[in-house]
């Protein structure tokens, strides 16, 4: 059965191993990837003629696959081959196809099946151009497997000049290339096909939507959360994230901030005054610093004295830039950073993980720190100690505006102080809510804006 999980190439190439061990051949999974990829292009061509670039590999044995299916169907179907193929499934491909090539073709569907999971360098030149006037001579294009010219593990584009796919029909199981900047922004519309790999427990997944539940009928302020927010030098951010979380979940929130009270909306509770004393409260169920904390000594002594209450947190911003081994020593509650690109090549500073592929660098924090990273961006990954991470699928572009972090933290550590979850899930949950807020917000929000929209998307998540 498909699954979400995301598979590295040579976890993939183990997962086809493990199939041809157990009876199957390339051919007979050559067979049925072609198949299902041809069924999504039957699909997009509606009738229109298709052109299909073939390479040397097994991608290119799949075009032959799809050429033929598709030509027995009653399609036009082109070939352009500017390698004859080099494994044995794709000659058989071709030879069970039994047509004559082309040199060029133009108008319908163009397949790009030139190079999979098998692309071991960038497009020369003379093929970086023939693919993009291909791409440019015709009304749609299809990537099978993944669009030629991408690192299928780093997502690396490889080549300057690539086209933009309407669709990418992926074999199998997801690459991290599918869901990564910058190789995710040329895949368009993205499917799988099934071809029986198995479920690997080892392997990366693509994030699921969390279901969440409303509060039980007997609930109370405190029963929901009790959330601190701990800011600075900034109380904007703070107040932000302290909004945000009073719409995710959590029953009561108090912002630690020097917030003048015209930036306060009233249903939130501001203390001025005693952070030891609102911090032995023993009702709280969770703690948020770092948005709007500055980077001073004394945002740093502030961050210290957080993080020693040993209580589940949520470290964010400035605190990312402050944290260090020392301040997480014998801590046992869950921890979870929300890093941006900055934070997370800060933290890997700190914490020794740096030069180490994004994926690498998420799952190597979450180890040093004991902490669930979640490492925000337009391609934004979980990591957890001792589990493969999770990504999420692509949230709106508009979340690229200033404050909609704090609003990210804040509902993270909201979610947190109602506390159904694992850490991991807690912060999955976080993502969801802000991923939906934006959605629902449409264009050109601000992170203020966002805020209306929480409610809403908490709706689409029961
Ligand atoms: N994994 C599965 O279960 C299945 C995968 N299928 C499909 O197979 C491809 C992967 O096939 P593979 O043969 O390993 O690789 P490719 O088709 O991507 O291409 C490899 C050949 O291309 C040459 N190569 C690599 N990079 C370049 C380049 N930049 N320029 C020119 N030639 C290049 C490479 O030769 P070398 O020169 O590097 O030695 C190979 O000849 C996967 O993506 C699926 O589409 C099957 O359907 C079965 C199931
Ligand atoms: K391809």
């Amino acid at each position: 059965m498909a699954s979400n999980q995301i598979l590295t190439v040579s976890q993939m190439q183990a997962a086809e191993q493990a199939l041809v061990d157990a009876g199957e051949t390339v051919s007979t999974l050559m067979e049925r990837a072609g198949a299902g990829a041809a069924d999504w292009i039957w699909r997009v061509a509606a009738g229109r003629a298709v052109t299909i670039l073939c390479g040397p590999g097994n991608n290119g044995g799949d075009g032959y696959v799809i050429a033929r299916v598709l030509a027995a169907r009653g399609l036009t179907v082109r070939v352009i081959a500017p390698f004859s193929p080099k494994t044995p499934a794709a000659r058989a491909a071709r030879e069970a196809w039994g047509g004559e090539p082309v040199e060029t073709a133009k108008g319908g569907v163009f397949v790009d099946c030139l190079f999979g999971s098998g692309l071991a360098r960038a497009l020369d030149q003379v093929l970086e151009t023939r693919l993009c006037e291909l791409a440019a001579a015709h009304d749609l294009c299809v990537a099978v497997d993944v669009p030629s010219g991408i690192d299928c593990d780093s997502g690396e584009v490889l080549n300057d000049t690539l086209p933009i796919y309407d669709l990418t029909i992926a074999l199998g199981a997801w690459k991290f290339a599918h869901w990564m900047m910058p190789a995710m922004q040329l895949m368009g519309e993205r499917r799988l096909v099934d071809i029986g790999v198995a479920f690997d427990w080892d392997a990366a997944q693509l994030a699921e939507r969390p279901v969440l539940s409303p509060p039980e009928a007997d609930a109370h302020k405190y029963s929901r959360g009790l959330l601190a927010v701990v800011g600075g030098e900034m109380p904007g951010a703070g107040v932000l994230a302290a909004s945000a979380a009073m719409r995710g979940g959590a029953g009561y929130v108090k912002l630690y901030a020097g917030a003048e009270p015209g930036l306060v909306p009233p249903d939130l509770v501001v203390v001025h005054d005693g952070l030891d004393e609102l911090l032995a409260d023993e009702r709280i169920a969770a703690l948020l610093v770092g948005p709007g904390l500055g980077r001073s000594e004394e945002a740093r002594a502030r961050l210290a004295f957080v993080l020693g209450c040993d209580l589940p947190t949520v470290c964010d911003a400035d605190a990312l830039h402050l944290l260090t081994a020392d301040m997480l020593e014998g801590r046992l509650s869950p921890l979870i950073v929300t890093p941006h690109a900055g934070e997370l090549d800060a933290l890997g500073h700190t914490f020794g993980s740096v030069g180490l592929d994004r994926v690498e660098q998420v799952s190597d924090l979450a180890e040093a720190l004991e902490a669930v990273v979640v490492a925000k961006g337009p391609d934004t990954m979980l990591g957890a100690p001792g589990t493969p991470v999770v990504v999420m699928p692509p949230a709106s572009a508009w979340l690229s505006t200033a404050g909609t972090g704090d609003v990210l933290a804040g509902l993270i550590a909201s979610r947190l102080a109602v506390g159904m979850d694992s850490p991991l899930g807690i912060a999955l949950e976080g993502c969801w809510l802000h991923r939906e807020a934006a959605r629902l917000a449409g264009p050109a929000f601000s992170a203020g804006d966002l805020l209306d929209h929480i409610p809403d998307a908490y709706g689409v998540l029961l």
